[in-house]
């Protein structure tokens, strides 16, 4: 698996062989299964995986929500097992779900949680107050937490998990739930806080695209094991190859030119899985030419983070995904709220 260097000085998060197995009615689940895993001060780290991954159970045992079957972890400087409130102190936490369901103002929401992390009155206006501009919430500030829209909802969990100024924040899935606009408008956010405060930030996700967009780097999780840990280039280029597809007139010429020149033949199509497809396909086409066989079409994509899955798992994270989105519309009920691990 290849994985960066990682400079021992500025660790943020170092796990090593953490565990946890669920016993319940009879039924083992080993849900995390030795995952070690390094975060450095200020990156920005998206953990990747299908449904039942194992991603969400990793972070509840970082954020101290769970203790592991086995295994250690130092998060913020503080050992998990041995200074969990240590732990408390230093990290936000927002877990899925939505604030939604509150009658209190958006503001008072802030205020209220200021005092619990045992903030001073002042400090903790002048900090809600902040967080209500950096997340362009100021026009909902003084609106029922229960009236906002998912997306404004979201925002309000992430200023909530941050009124402390946490080192270290905790997303567990945070655009799930959410209309494509207001996704993106969250990544701005995101992505705009860590700029501005150097925020490490360690996200979990089944969302491809989020995960390539957002984060620095990927760690893939996949039935309870880490099984790719990199930036999302890098695991593109070393695991999944450019997508080439040439189209022919007739299904012989299809199999005829993936004879010649290789892949996989499908109707008149022909799919080729390479590096450096991009420079080949002038020169297939050519030689396919020279061979009498005529190219109607041809189409290039670059990897995605979805092929660097197939190629890791033989599976499609996007079916996954599907999955997922079909079984959180069915059961929203089931949704609660974490604002903070203390
Ligand atoms: N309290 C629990 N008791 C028994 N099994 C559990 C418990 N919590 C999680 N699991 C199981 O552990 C596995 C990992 O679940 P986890 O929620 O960590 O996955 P995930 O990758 O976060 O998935 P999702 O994307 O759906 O949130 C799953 O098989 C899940 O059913």
């Amino acid at each position: 698996m290849p994985r960066q260097t990682v400079d021992m000085t500025n660790q943020m998060i170092t796990a090593r062989g953490l565990t946890m197995t669920f016993r319940s009615k009879g039924q083992v689940v080993e849900a995390v299964r030795s995952v070690d895993l390094s975060v450095q001060e200020g990156e920005l780290v998206a953990f990747l995986g299908p449904n039942g991954a194992g991603k969400s159970t990793t972070l509840r045992m970082l954020t101290t929500l769970l203790a592991p079957t086995s295994g250690e972890a130092v998060v913020a400087g503080c050992d998990i097992r041995r200074d969990p409130a240590g732990v408390r102190r230093r990290i936000g936490y927002v877990g899925q779900g939505t604030s939604g369901g509150h009658t209190q103002r958006v503001r008072d929401e802030l205020h209220a949680q200021g005092a619990f992390y045992g903030l001073g009155r002042r400090e903790t206006r002048a900090r809600a107050d902040e967080l209500i501009e950096s997340l362009e919430l100021g026009q909902v500030a003084n609106r029922a937490v229960q009236s906002l829209s998912g997306g404004q909802k979201r925002r309000l969990d992430i200023a909530l998990g941050l009124i402390h100024r946490p080192e270290l924040l905790f997303l567990d899935e945070p655009s799930t739930g959410l209309d494509p606009h207001s996704r993106a408008n969250l990544w701005e956010h995101i992505v705009e806080l860590r700029r501005a405060t150097g925020t490490t930030i360690f996200l979990t996700t089944h969302y491809l695209d989020e995960a390539d967009q957002l984060a620095e780097r990927v760690m893939v999780m996949d039935h309870g094991a880490v099984i790719a840990d990199d930036t999302a280039n890098a695991l593109k280029e070393s695991l999944a190859g450019d997508r080439v597809t040439l189209s022919f007139t007739t299904a012989t010429d299809a199999a005829t030119a993936a004879a010649r020149i290789g892949g996989a033949p499908d109707g008149t199509v022909v799919t080729i899985t390479a590096r450096g497809g991009d420079r080949a396909l002038p020169r297939w086409i050519r030689e396919l030419d020279d061979a009498g066989i005529e190219v109607v079409a041809a189409t290039h994509r670059q990897p995605t983070l979805d092929d660097v899955f197939l190629a890791l798992t033989g599976r499609s994270l996007r079916e996954d995904g599907a999955h997922a989105e079909a079984s959180e519309t069915e059961s929203p009920a089931d949704a609660s709220s974490q604002h903070a691990a203390a």
